[in-house]
């Protein structure tokens, strides 16, 4: 090895290590938003930035997707089959977009969409999976939980407010009994955004906080937090002071 290759390779490791400590300084402040500045940056993406809730549906689903792959390797889960569990709002939509990117990464998914709300973004989402020969169930027990390798929450995001309504009492119950791994999108469906888990919540091993994450993760202590949603434009992230880490490569999450 010469001299040059030397420098070369000392540059080289000088810039990753600063790399590493500027994401870690990040992360020290990175901001855990309340539900009303959630709330207010998805209006702003919308109303002032112009996004169409389908192309950040699309990008959030796609990290979903990502980071899934990186916790849990198609070849080392258990089952390839994964349930997805997914709820009326944008979160389940969330859900829907994973679904199909997981199925065309050697995934099995199931879908389980008990509360369709009849607007055209999910029926054509609907349409999309199920055009990939994706399965839709019509209910879920515990027993059938014991079929998959990984359940994903996609149930209730930043929107949600305690207690959950009857219609997923059962879907909640059987998700907090089963022993199958649980990654939750954004929120871990039935905590509090702000204040974290209900006595009996849920247990994500993974959590994919998207855009920022949400107060209620300072009290995640599963085994894999992720962020995504890799499309907060800079003078946003600026003006609510996120801190974002900076994202790998061409990476569309990255670990926190
Ligand atoms: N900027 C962003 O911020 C983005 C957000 N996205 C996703 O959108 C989510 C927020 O979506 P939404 O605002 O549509 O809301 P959610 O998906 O959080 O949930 C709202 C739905 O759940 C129902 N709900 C609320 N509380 C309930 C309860 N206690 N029991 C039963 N049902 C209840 C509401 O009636 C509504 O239908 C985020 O968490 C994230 O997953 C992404 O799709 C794209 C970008
Ligand atoms: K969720």
């Amino acid at each position: 090895m010469n001299v040059t290759q030397l420098l070369l390779i000392k540059t080289f490791t000088k810039t990753e290590s600063i790399n590493q400590e500027l994401t870690t300084i990040a992360d020290r402040n990175m901001k855990y938003l309340n539900q009303t500045e959630a709330t207010n940056i998805d209006i702003e993406l919308f109303n002032d930035y112009k996004f169409s809730v389908d192309q950040l549906m699309e990008l959030a689903g796609q990290s979903v997707a990502h980071a899934i792959a990186k916790s849990f390797p198609v070849e080392k889960l258990s089952s390839k089959k994964l349930l997805v569990c997914c709820g009326p709002g944008n979160n389940g939509g969330d859900g829907l977009v994973a679904a199909r990117h997981l199925s065309l990464m050697g995934y099995t998914p199931v879908i389980y969409y008990p509360k369709m709300v009849d607007k055209e973004l999910y029926r054509n989402l609907v349409h999309q999976c199920k055009s990939m020969d994706i399965e839709m169930v019509q209910s879920v027990d515990l027993e059938q939980t014991k079929d998959f390798g990984l359940i994903v929450d996609a149930l209730f995001g930043f929107s949600f407010k305690p207690p959950v309504r009857p219609d997923f009492l059962n879907i909640m119950d059987v998700m907090r009994r089963t022993d199958v791994p649980i990654a939750s999108i954004d929120i871990p469906s039935g905590w509090d955004v702000e204040n974290g888990p209900p006595e009996d919540g849920i247990k994500p091993a993974l959590l994919i906080s998207l855009t920022a994450p949400k107060l209620c993760a300072n009290q995640f202590n599963g085994k894999f937090h992720y962020l995504g949603g890799r499309f907060v434009p800079p003078s946003l992230q600026e003006k609510y002071k996120l801190n974002l880490p900076t994202y790998p490569g061409v990476d569309t999450c990255v670990q926190i």
